[in-house]
Order: C-alpha cells, then structure tokens, then sequence
C-alpha cells in the first residue's frame, strides 16, 4: 500500500492541470458503465412519449466516456512523462552530486543507475510514471466497481458479493500469477541485458567491422540465441501456465456473473421488478466483471517496482542532489544557466601533497606522494604508463580521495573547501565530446561571447570555426542536422578552449593531462609556445609523454610506481643523469630518426 501511495505521490511533478484532468477523465471512464446501467434501464422503462430525457442520458454518457476514452491516453503518457523526466533528473542530480567518482564508478550503481533509468523496451519494464498512471487507474477501477455495485445493490443487496467477492478472487490469483511471471523474467535479467548487448554489437557499424574481418558474426549469433534462450525459455514456459491456469481462475467471476443473471431472470419471471431493472443489473454485472480482469495496474505496479527501489537505494548512498535552478514542475534544469559566480580575485593557492597514498579496488596507484605546487608555478608530470600521473591530478581534482595522507590549499583539507571543483579546470584524457553547438561544448553554459572568441583563438580553433557553416552555432555531431563531426585533434583543440574559458571565469589551477596527444606536431609546438602566456597567473600541472614538451616547465617530477623519484628544472634533472634523462634522450634519438617519440616500459629495459 506504502509504494502504491508513494507512486501517487509522484504526481506533484505531472502538475496540478495534467493531474487533475487525468483523474477526471479516468473517473468518468470508471462511472460510465454504471451511467449506462442506469441509462439503459430508463429507456427500456420508457415509453415512446417519455424516451427524450432517457436518450439524452443515454448519449451524455456515451459521450463523456467516448471523450474521456480519447483523451486518457495523451493526458496520462504527458503525465508519465513528467514524471519520468523529474525522476531521471532527480537520479542524475543525485549521482553528480557526489563530489567524488568513486561512488559513480561503482557497479553496484551503476546496475542501479541503469535500472532506474532503463527505457521501457520490455513489456514487463515500466517507468515511475508508468506505475503513478497505473495507480490512479486503480483507483479508477475501485470507483468503477464500486458504482456498479451500486446499481447491482439497487435490485438485491447480495448480488454485490455474490459478483464481486469471485471477481476480487479472480482479480488476486491473476495478479499473483503475473507477479510470479514477473519474478521469473528479473532473475534471468543478467542474460537479458547480455542477449542485448549481443544484438547491438551486432547492429554497430563500429563492432561489425571487427566481426567482418574476424568472420566471428556466426560466434556472435551463438551468444545471443543463448543468453537469449537462457532468459525466455522459462518465461515461454510460465506463459504457457499462466495461459493454462486462466480458464480455471476465469470461472469464479464467471459463476458469479452466471449466478447473478440466473437469479435476476429467474425473479423478473416471477414479476418481481421489470424487465428495465433486469437489464441495468445485468449491464452492471457485466461492468463488475470487465473491471475485475483488467489486472494492468499489477504488471505496472510490478514493473515500476525495481526502478522506485533503486531509486531508493541510490537516494540512501548520496541524499544530497547537487541543486539544480530548476522548474519545479517537471524536474528540468535551465542548460543556460550561468555556471559561474563572480570570477575571484585572488591567486591560485599553494597546493601541498602530504604522503598522500590511494589505490583503486586490487590495485594500488600512489605509495606517498610529498609535492607542493606553488602558486603560478608550471609542473610537468612524467612517467611511464600506469605511474600514476592521472591519478595525481584526479586526487587533486577532488574525483577521488587519498586513502592516507592531504591534499592542503593554503593550509586547509581540499576536502574542507566546499566549492574546491570550481576553482580547477582541467583536459582530461579522454576529454568528453557534447552532440552540442561548438559554443556549448566550450562554455557548458551561458556563454560570454568576448572570452569565447578569446579561447577559440587561443586555443588555435579560428580555421575551424571559419570552416563550420554554422559558426559557433554549429552541432558537433553527425546525427543533428547541419551538424559536423571534428577531426581528434580538432576535438582536443575544442576540451582545450573548454578548459581556458574556464580559467577566464576564474578556475586558477589548470590541469592538462595530455592534452595534445591528438595534434599534429606544428599545432602542438605552436600551443606549447604560447601556453606560459595563456596561462599567466594560474598554476598548471601538465601531464605529456612527450618530453620535448615538458621541458619549459617551472618544475618537471618524475613518478615511478606511485612515488615521486625525481624532481627539477629540465636542466636539473638532464644533469643528474637519472631515469627522466635516459628517457629524454632516448626521445630525442628516436624522433631524430624519424620514430614516435613516445615511450614505453619496453623502451627503457
Ligand atoms: N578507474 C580505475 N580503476 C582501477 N584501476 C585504475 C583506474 N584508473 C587507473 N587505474 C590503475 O592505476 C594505475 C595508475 O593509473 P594512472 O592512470 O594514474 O597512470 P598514468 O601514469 O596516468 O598512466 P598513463 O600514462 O597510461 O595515462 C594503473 O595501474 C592503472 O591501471
């Protein structure tokens, strides 16, 4: 009854218009077949002269249930989808509203996060929306038989249980049965979602040019048909029973309706009330019966069911949604408004590294890390895959917390300084790319055009912009119309504008994690020319496997196995002769022979 009410309550986000229009039209669909009980009677009772107030009865209430009929169905999927759009912003609100990744990237919310959010593909899938409308229905239902009982008691009072105590019984054994069925269907969900997977890898353009060349699609097709069968086989099996089982369970409303009609014919023929009364109980006995079969608000309160308990679940592991300027009404976020406050005066903090230890589930990325940055200072950091640089700069991103150790601003815990995320902005490696305009994979936001046009030219994107028929309006993303996809390198040069607009809105401390992997090498040199002037100000920390690059900065540390081993000016660290100077020159040899200048662990064994 408590998730029943629950669902209900969810209609404060359908709106008060839509809400009550919805119950209005369901409760005249419920009462139309008592009207038409009473309608039918009056007009059998009626004699030629007397029939016209009869007929309009009759008509009014075909009418109004034919109008209620048509527009149920739109008023309640824009209710449904209110619902669903204020819940699914709810679930996204909530994951971002963990400052830290860690809890997104685990799987258990992640399995949550998917079924909460799951699109009803599946005819046993349901969204809240779906089971808030389903709810209401019920109601609808419960007046519906509750009139024609009504009508039934107008000509015996136990004519009422004798229809319907059997089709309440009907009602319970079906919807059991459904809830069974419905239960086998979760267990096999794993193999679901793998039948699933099989067949869109299928379908991809990107997988199916794989599975050409490997001639694995007959592989492939193995896999589904038997994750496939796996899932439904025992579903087939229990549709078959529930198919069975429904002619039984279909007997009690019927010999109820039967019982029912048999002692109504049985009377009228002993003259005991009219033939008129005998075809309005009949008529509601009828309505009795169709209500009770109708068991879709059992598959819906089912199939809603594991989205409102995930729901729940991701609401226990982080109550605090991030605070979205929304409206109110239908759960939506403005995606112009401002993200930044006044940008800060001040400087970029002294950043503190204190024996800072973490490890990700099996596996241990940083082993004590002592490091400060000071302000304004460029920092390159350096290693060889897996040392643990991206982890670095995501502890000081605030993604993840040390195990051990502190991560200090100017003294104080990172952790301590509620809005620490605004004042970075960083490139990560793999950098995300909107299906937005150009402007809004830049700014996310409301844009200040004087700083974009300053961040496209600074971060090199002029040709490109010139090139886009659209200009800044441009989406970046083959499947909108008009819209264009970039080359990787362009994509870079887009995360790079994004980060320096931000830095222009006040972010001091940028975080570059190889953000030119993707250049050619006339871009790159270019940038890394400019960048201790685009820069000016903030404290960058920059993480580059080509050391080529890296050699400008203030500071260039060196991480091996979640330590830092070396530290200095390029100049330094080439005169100490350790392991940054034989990867130098061993970079500065293989380019001048023509080969990548990249490195890896085999490089240097
Ligand atoms: N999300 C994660 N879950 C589990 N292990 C991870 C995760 N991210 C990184 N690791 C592991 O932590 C270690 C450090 O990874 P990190 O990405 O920090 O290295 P990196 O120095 O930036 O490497 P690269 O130069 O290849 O980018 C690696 O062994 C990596 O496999």
């Amino acid at each position: 009854m408590r998730e029943r009410l629950d669902l209900l309550r969810l209609f404060r986000y359908a709106g008060p218009a839509v809400s009550i229009a919805l119950t209005v039209m369901v409760l005249i669909d419920a009462v139309v077949p008592a009207g038409i009980a009473i309608a039918v009677q009056e007009l059998v009772a009626a004699d030629g002269r007397s029939a016209l107030a009869p007929v309009l009865l009759m008509s009014g209430v075909v009418l109004a249930g034919q109008l209620a009929l048509a527009f149920r169905l739109p008023v309640g999927r824009l209710a449904a989808d209110r619902i669903d759009g204020a819940h699914r912003t709810r679930i996204a609100a909530l994951v971002m509203g963990v400052p830290t990744v860690d809890v997104a990237e685990r799987q258990d919310v992640q399995d949550r996060v998917k079924t909460t959010t799951a699109e009803p593909r599946d005819w046993v899938d349901r969204t809240s929306g779906d089971g808030a409308v389903s709810q209401l229905e019920l109601a609808g239902h419960a007046v519906g038989m509750a009139s024609s009982a009504a009508v039934l008691a107008w000509w015996s009072w136990w004519l009422v249980p004798a229809t319907v105590i059997p089709a309440v019984c009907f009602r319970m054994m079906h919807g059991r049965q459904w809830v069974r069925h419905f239960r086998i269907w979760v267990e096999g969900v794993l193999y679901h979602r793998r039948w699933k997977y099989w067949g869109e890898i299928a379908t991809t353009p990107a997988a199916g040019r794989e599975l050409r060349v490997f001639g694995a699609g007959e592989w492939l097709l193995g896999h589904y048909t038997r994750d496939m069968r796996t899932h439904v086989d025992p579903v087939w099996e229990d549709d078959r029973l529930v198919l069975r089982r429904l002619w039984l369970a279909l007997l009690l409303p019927l010999a109820g309706c039967t019982a029912a009609f048999t002692w109504v014919a049985l009377g009228t023929a002993a003259g005991q009330g009219s033939v008129a009364l005998e075809v309005a109980v009949v008529t509601a006995a009828w309505s009795v019966f169709s209500v009770a079969i109708r068991t879709d608000d059992v598959i819906s309160l089912e199939g809603a069911r594991p989205v409102r308990r995930a729901a729940g679940e991701l609401e226990r592991i982080n109550p605090e949604p991030i605070p979205l300027r929304a409206h109110a009404e239908t759960g939506g976020a403005d995606p112009r408004a401002d993200r930044f406050g006044e940008p800060p005066a001040s400087p970029p903090p002294l950043l503190r590294f204190e024996d800072v230890r973490f490890g990700y589930p099996g596996r241990q990325a940083l082993n004590g890390v002592d490091l400060e940055i000071r302000p304004g200072e460029s920092l390159a950091l350096v290693g060889l895959n897996g040392a643990g640089k991206s982890t670095l700069t995501k502890l000081l991103a605030g993604l993840y917390r040390p195990d051990s150790g502190r991560i200090l601003a100017d003294g104080t815990d990172i952790a301590d300084i509620p809005d620490w995320q605004s004042r970075l902005s960083v490139v990560f490696q793999d950098f995300l790319k909107y299906p937005l305009s150009l402007r809004d994979n830049i700014t996310l936001g409301a844009a200040d055009p004087e700083l974009l046009s300053d961040v496209v030219r600074d971060a090199g994107l002029v040709p490109v912009v010139s090139r886009l028929s659209g200009g800044y309006d441009t989406p970046l993303s083959r499947s909108r119309t008009a819209g264009v996809d970039l080359s990787g390198g362009q994509w870079q040069q887009v995360a790079l504008a994004r980060a320096l607009y931000a830095t222009r809105r006040g972010a001091r401390i940028l975080v570059l994690d190889e953000p030119t992997a993707h250049l050619d090498v006339r871009t790159e040199h270019d940038l890394f020319q400019r960048l201790p002037d685009l820069t000016e100000g903030i404290s960058v920390v920059l993480i580059s496997h080509r050391l080529s690059t890296v050699r400008q900065a203030d500071r260039i540390v060196l991480l091996d196995g979640g330590r830092i081993t070396e530290s200095g000016t390029h100049e330094e660290l080439m005169a100490e002769g350790g392991q940054y100077a034989a990867m130098y020159a061993l970079q500065a040899r293989r380019f001048s022979q023509g080969y990548d200048d990249r490195l890896d662990e085999g490089d240097l064994a």
